[in-house]
């Protein structure tokens, strides 16, 4: 099973998109197709085995669109598109002009005495816009064959069919125009509305590129920020090397003032780092040795060496560009319900145009009535706004967020994360910043012969395999003490999610816990110099201060004891309060005891806690959330978090946590800091709520516009629309959705609310 990206053209609007879909799906070994129309690309799911890609890219060929995978370079085609676009746009743009020009005094029954007449000739009309209806709208006509061969129609039927239909209308009162005197009517020609509905509808389009390539300049921006050559030291000698070249385990030199080139951990020096492009946190952070750092982000003050730890497609920077084009692709729910839309909506249009025709045509037997009125509705009905509604919110939705350092999976948690109404908060690592360190040791049989040192090593070496933030701690307290590093390898070492580890260091079996494991291995929980009370009661009162305590197990007996400090995020309590006053219910979920968590949950204000839970546990509390009716959104950043992330209708991870956690969720706060939090909710309130008014946006045109242009007040009234003005009205639907997206690029986080 594999997932690809294919790069599409020549759709037109969102019933394109609809078929490939279809088509793609249709080919055997083809599990699931999602083409977005905004960004022009098809997302496949498919066994490579059953269904190459040569099957695939006939199939959509054979339907008379072309998809190429994204590497073949687009830009080039692209441009050239761009520009005979532009072509076709400013040729239909001067005839448009000069024939609206010479129908003014028709159009406003004024005698213009400015206004030549034989600008008004039907012959030099017919000749003007005969190569604005073939040529300039070509891609209207050859749209619609598409769709009709397929036996189905999209908005250029519509445009094709209304544009013309006022061409040869006219067309027949120019060559034989005593044909309509002997009928009594003036052989009146509408050149000027198929040459203004062709130009606007395509002037729609060109906007709609626009916007689209504004929409993905965030990504651009995101991918602009890579260095593009690194310093590395090779056999002693500094030199500079192309990114592409960067092996893992370089070393690399980063002077002040310079991009960090890949990610990595610093082996020498010390310096201030602007990681604010990737976190969105704006306060320089101090980088010292051991310190990880990240690509594209900004050395300022020092200069250091660091180990390349991540190159390519592995580092930070690429693997965000990766999952904001992902949700840039997706589809949003909401989405699904517009493309059903459009693909019904065709249908009755055509039928109403249909009647709209035969009734007029009965009831007054005037086929110039009966024609414009037809027209009309072709025109105004066309749905094209509302295949963009859509997908321009989420692409300037998703990039938004990730400017501010909110990764958003995909287009489906965006449009659910504003509906969160419980949100649950892991302890270790979310609320505190998960660098715990240890405040106390009790060596059990005391310190005398460096007893305390034996056992710090023993547990520095299991503690040393282990991914935990606990683990972390125990041997930079090991470190402090004067144990060296490297450590040995610990010979059977086993991880026991939210319980401990163990493993075997020189002979000697360690296991390192929380008391309720090690005591149900029967481990008796007593030593030799100190009673089994005062261990017990020694745990008691540093996990009221809030401290996590775990046990040391040597061949199955107690040798001692740590006490571990974690200190909270400096944004935990008011992001908690905030959440709260957004009238969020805020639990706190962790695998630490429940004296520990009370005291934490107290000094962040958070009520409902849940403690002492286990990793599979913890999706069941998420699921116990849910039971009650509740839209959940868990928040980790541990292994252990992993399966309640993907149980939350919205797992968020915290971006400096593990990656199983980050693979598990659908938004990712890349600083962890947990007002991001606040603002994806904002977030994706804003973008509903554009995506909202983008929908009204294109159907208000023809909600309102098809009884209007069918002739509804034309007997009351004597209101007809003028099919050139329908045609406006239709490409200025799809410009006020464009638009009314980009206004979304002006979203800011309000944090503190
Ligand atoms: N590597 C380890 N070394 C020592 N103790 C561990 C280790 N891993 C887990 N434990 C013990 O198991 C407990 C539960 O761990 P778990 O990972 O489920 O939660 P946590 O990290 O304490 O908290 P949270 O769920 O809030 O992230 C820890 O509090 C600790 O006592
Ligand atoms: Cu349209
Ligand atoms: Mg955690």
């Amino acid at each position: 099973m594999e997932t690809l990206t294919l790069k599409l053209q020549g759709m037109s609007c969102a019933a394109c998109a609809k078929r490939i879909e279809t088509v793609i799906q249709s080919v055997p070994g083809v599990l699931e197709c999602s083409v977005n129309f905004g960004l022009e690309q098809a997302s496949v799911r498919y066994k490579p085995q059953t269904a190459p890609l040569e099957t695939i890219q006939k199939a959509v060929a054979k339907a008379g669109y072309r998809a190429y995978l994204e590497e073949q370079d687009d830009t080039e085609s692209d441009r050239a598109a761009t520009l005979s676009l532009k072509r076709r746009l400013i040729f239909g743009g001067v005839v448009s002009l000069i024939l609206v020009f010479g129908g003014l005094p028709m159009m406003t029954g004024l005698s213009l005495s400015w206004v030549p007449p034989w600008l008004h000739n039907p012959w030099l009309q017919l000749v003007l816009t005969t190569p604005v209806l073939f040529w300039v709208g070509q891609s209207f006509f050859t749209g619609a064959w598409k769709a009709l061969k397929h036996g189905s129609s999209d908005m250029n039927t519509l445009v094709a069919l209304g544009t013309s239909a006022a061409y040869f209308y006219s067309v027949i009162a120019t060559v034989f125009p005593q044909f309509f005197r002997t009928q009594g009517l003036a052989p009146d020609v509408y050149y000027e509305a198929a040459a203004v509905v062709i130009t606007l509808v395509l002037l729609g389009r060109l906007l709609e590129r626009r916007a689209r390539g504004q929409t993905s300049a965030a990504l651009r921006q995101l991918m602009g920020l890579q260095a593009k050559t690194a310093r590395v030291v090779r056999e002693g000698r500094e030199e500079d090397i192309p990114i592409e070249a960067v092996e893992i385990g370089d070393i690399i030199v980063v002077r002040p003032g310079e991009k960090i080139p890949v990610d990595g951990r610093i082996i020498e020096g010390s310096s201030l780092v602007d990681e604010a492009m990737v976190t969105g946190e704006s306060v320089p952070v101090t980088k010292e040795v051991g310190d990880e750092v990240i690509g594209a982000t900004l050395n300022k003050t020092g200069s250091f060496q660091f180990e390349a730890t991540r190159v390519g497609k592995e580092t930070v920077l690429a693997q965000i560009v990766q999952l904001v084009r992902q949700a840039q692709a997706s589809k949003a729910p909401i989405q699904r319900l517009a493309d059903r839309v459009v693909g019904i909506f065709v249908p009755i249009v055509l039928a109403i145009a249909l009647l709209t025709f035969t009734i007029w045509w009965f009831l007054t037997g005037n086929l110039t009535l009966a024609t414009i009125s037809t027209v009309g509705v072709l025109t105004i009905a066309c749905p094209c706004a509302l295949g963009l509604a859509t997908p321009t919110s989420v692409m300037v939705g998703t990039g938004k967020g990730a400017e501010n350092g909110i990764l958003i999976k995909g287009a489906d948690s965006l449009e659910l994360a504003h509906k969160i109404q419980a949100i649950i908060l892991d302890k270790t690592g979310t609320l505190t910043e998960g660098k715990p360190t240890v405040t106390d040791f009790v060596a059990v049989r005391g310190t005398e012969n460096s007893n305390e040192i034996k056992l710090l090593k023993l547990a520095a070496t299991v503690e040393n395999r282990s991914e935990h933030p606990l683990a972390e701690a125990v041997i930079n307290y090991a470190q402090k003490q004067g144990i060296e590093l490297p450590l040995p390898s610990p010979e059977g070492f086993g991880a026991i999610a939210g319980s401990g580890v163990q493993g075997n260091v020189s002979d000697r079996w360690i296991q390192i816990g929380t008391q309720q494991w090690l005591e149900g291995l029967g481990i008796a929980m007593d030593g030799t110099t100190r009673s089994r009370v005062s261990l017990l009661n020694c745990q008691k009162t540093w996990q009221e201060a809030g401290k996590t305590v775990i046990w040391l197990a040597v061949d199955g007996e107690i040798e001692g004891l740590f006490a571990i400090a974690d200190t909270l995020k400096s944004s935990s309590a008011q992001a908690v309060k905030t959440l709260q006053r957004m009238g969020l219910e805020v639990a706190m979920l962790t695998g630490d005891n429940q004296g520990v968590a009370d005291a934490i949950a107290r000094e962040v204000g958070i009520r409902r806690v849940f403690a002492q839970v286990r990793p599979d546990g913890k999706a069941a509390i998420v699921q116990r959330l849910q039971q009650e009716g509740k839209i959940v959104g868990m928040v980790g950043d541990g292994i252990n978090d992993a399966p309640a992330l993907a149980q939350a209708d919205v797992g968020i991870a915290i971006g400096t946590g593990t990656d199983v956690a980050i693979a598990a969720s659908d938004i990712t706060l890349i600083s962890g800091d947990l007002q991001g939090i606040i603002a994806a909710i904002q977030l994706s309130r804003a973008t509903m709520g554009n995506i909202r008014s983008n929908l009204f946006f294109a159907f208000i045109y023809n909600i309102a516009g098809i009884p209007i242009a069918a002739g509804i007040l034309y007997p009351i009234l004597g209101w007809l629309l003028n099919p050139a003005i329908a045609g406006a009205a239709m490409a200025f639907s799809s410009v006020s959705v464009v638009l009314n997206a980009l206004r979304l690029r002006n979203f800011k986080p309000k944090l503190f609310s």
